[in-house]
């Protein structure tokens, strides 16, 4: 495959009814086009629900090449057998998570609509950072709406990827590839997605190869 402009990190529902149902769809839209990364965001779970949950969805996602980031918790994701932490900034600053999770582990930080915050969570040590939201979503309450020009500046000015988040979905997706984002994170618009989560993967793959 071409090397796409950007790349689909798609991000679990915040909580899974059926785990077994959600495993099935995850399989489904993972062989129905390219995508990078799965996040498990799982709000709220407690560690046994977190721990079983990684234990199923992880090998389908890794056996498929992608990589799987655990949201919030630096301790469970190196535990079971995660790739990385995705950190939000209430929770542990990236430097500390750097320090006990070392070089090898991804980690990616939250910064709303603040290339100040991106600066910062770069210089500690993050592999990623997050811009959002740009779109209204009920997955998460968000009071932050970047203007997508913030993904065009962080482009042309700095080299770590940025992620674009917050209510993505196949029509409003266009415009934050275009402005230049390196990963798309999207949930409800794939979970939720009319035709089902392998259409809404195939047709982000379309976008992003075009
Ligand atoms: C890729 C990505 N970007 C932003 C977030 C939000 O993280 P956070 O601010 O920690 O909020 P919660 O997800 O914990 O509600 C994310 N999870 N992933
Ligand atoms: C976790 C998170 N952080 C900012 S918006 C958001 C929700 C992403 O889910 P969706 O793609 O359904 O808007």
């Amino acid at each position: 495959m071409s090397d796409p402009r950007c790349q689909l990190y798609l991000v679990t529902p915040p909580s899974l009814r059926n785990p077994a149902d959600f495993a099935e769809s995850l399989r489904a839209a993972l062989d129905a086009g390219p995508v990078a990364a799965l996040q498990i965001r799982l709000k709220p779970a407690d560690d046994d629900t977190l721990r079983r949950a990684v234990d199923l969805l992880r090998p389908i996602a890794q056996d498929r090449g992608v990589a799987v980031i655990l949201n919030d918790r630096p301790d469970l994701a190196q535990q079971t057998g995660c790739d990385g932490v995705h950190l939000g900034q209430d929770d542990m600053p990236v430097a500390q998570a750097r320090r006990i999770l070392g070089r090898g582990f991804m980690i990616g930080a939250t910064c709303h609509d603040s290339r100040h915050l991106a600066m910062e969570a770069g210089e500690a040590g993050a592999d990623y950072i997050a811009f959002g939201a740009f779109f209204p979503t009920s997955t998460k309450a968000t009071s932050h709406r970047p203007d997508p020009e913030i993904l065009t500046i962080w482009r042309e000015t700095m080299e770590i990827p940025s992620v674009a988040i917050g209510g993505v979905t196949v029509a409003n997706a266009p415009v934050l590839i275009e402005a230049g984002a390196d990963f798309l994170a999207v949930s409800a618009g794939v979970w939720t997605h009319p035709e089902g989560p392998a259409a809404a993967v195939e047709a982000f793959g379309r976008l992003m190869s075009t």
